[in-house]
């Protein structure tokens, strides 16, 4: 898959080189879940049965973080994990458009006339709820008409599982609440985070639990404080673990920013400095204070074994 990052307006010899037709997802698509895959996967099935290269046309930095007052909340998928899914779902080319305050304020008719057609789109796939253009007035009906005949327009409508819509906000909910399982049946893989492996208090080792600090790669959406039953890839190699996202209570006091420790259930080695996808699998407890170490340490066994037996189980 190329990736191709794009500025309002368009630079000539950009456009010049579309000159193929193509058949392109537009949309955020923060997440990935199920129903951007259904945009995505029905962009590609048109595209193979029109032997045309299936494009996704989606902005970074998301809206919301270029838009808002400093509080944007993360990113469930950021690029790089955008661009491997993607990868994955069979798309030939990704295009980025930068997103910044001047394209905030770029109408429909503009966007269309000098970011799509230049791109040579012959047909777009986009959600129902698509919006676009200055304070999102250009829907699905408006982009037909900009396209002048020149680009077919296709909907696909909600994707619902068990009746309800699944969404990015309603996964970024559900997350920051510590509902595991039902975000990974939205996203119909399990979330993950990915960062490098950093020195932390030394303390782990010491009480027989060493843990792996994580320094998140990128803005991920962070999950509730807690106990999770994870798996982390370690050089592609899959490895049971337990982490906790937390302040470490029991230790300190005031601290507001939560780090990611990861005990490997089944290892030992030293991977300071190396890089660590850990998947959520499941939702343990949440984080508290305890009155000794030695009550944190054996809760921290009791956490090892539950997540055990949720790993073999799944
Ligand atoms: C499975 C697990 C559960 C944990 N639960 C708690 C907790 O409930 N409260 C707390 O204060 N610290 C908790 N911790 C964090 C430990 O205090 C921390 O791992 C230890 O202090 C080592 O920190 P270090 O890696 O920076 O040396 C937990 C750690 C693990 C691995
Ligand atoms: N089973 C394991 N799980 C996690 N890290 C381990 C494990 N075995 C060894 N390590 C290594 O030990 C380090 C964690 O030890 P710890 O005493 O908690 O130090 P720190 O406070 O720097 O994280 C990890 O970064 C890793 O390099």
């Amino acid at each position: 898959m190329r990736t191709v990052t794009l500025t309002y307006p368009m630079k000539p010899e950009t456009a010049a080189e579309w000159d193929q037709p193509q058949i392109a997802a537009l949309g955020q698509f923060d997440g990935l879940h199920r129903g951007h895959v259904s945009v995505i996967s029905s962009a590609v099935a048109k595209a193979r049965e029109e032997g045309l290269p299936a494009a996704v046309i989606t902005f970074y930095p998301h809206p919301k973080d270029v838009m808002g007052k400093g509080d944007y909340e993360g990113y469930l998928t950021p690029p790089r994990d955008k661009r491997e899914l993607l990868a994955g779902l069979g798309v030939d080319v990704l295009f980025v458009i930068e997103f910044n305050e001047e394209l905030s304020r770029v109408s429909p008719r503009d966007f269309v006339e000098r970011m799509l057609l230049p791109l040579n789109i012959s047909a777009a796939v986009v959600g129902f709820d698509f919006r676009f253009g200055y304070m999102g007035e250009g829907d699905a009906d408006m982009l037909r008409l900009l396209g002048n005949g020149t680009m077919r327009v296709e909907t696909v409508p909600p994707f619902l599982l068990n009746g309800v819509k699944v969404s990015s906000s309603g996964i970024r909910k559900s997350l920051q609440n510590g509902e595991v399982e039902l975000v990974n049946f939205w996203f119909g893989r399990r979330y993950h985070l990915r960062g490098t492996v950093v020195h932390g208090e030394k303390r782990g080792r010491t009480i027989g639990f060493p843990t792996a600090n994580l320094e998140l790669e990128d803005r991920y959406v962070i999950p509730a404080r807690g106990v999770y039953a994870v798996r982390a890839f370690h050089n592609g190699k899959a490895l049971p673990g337990v982490m906790n996202v937390g302040v470490k209570p029991t230790f300190h006091e005031g601290v507001t920013t939560p780090t990611f420790e990861i005990h490997m259930l089944d290892f030992s080695g030293n991977i300071y400095g190396e890089e660590l996808k850990v998947e959520l699998v499941s939702f343990i407890r949440p984080e508290r204070r305890f009155d000794s170490v030695e009550s944190l340490i054996s809760q921290i066994r009791e956490d090892a074994k539950t997540a055990d037996k949720i790993l073999q189980e799944s």
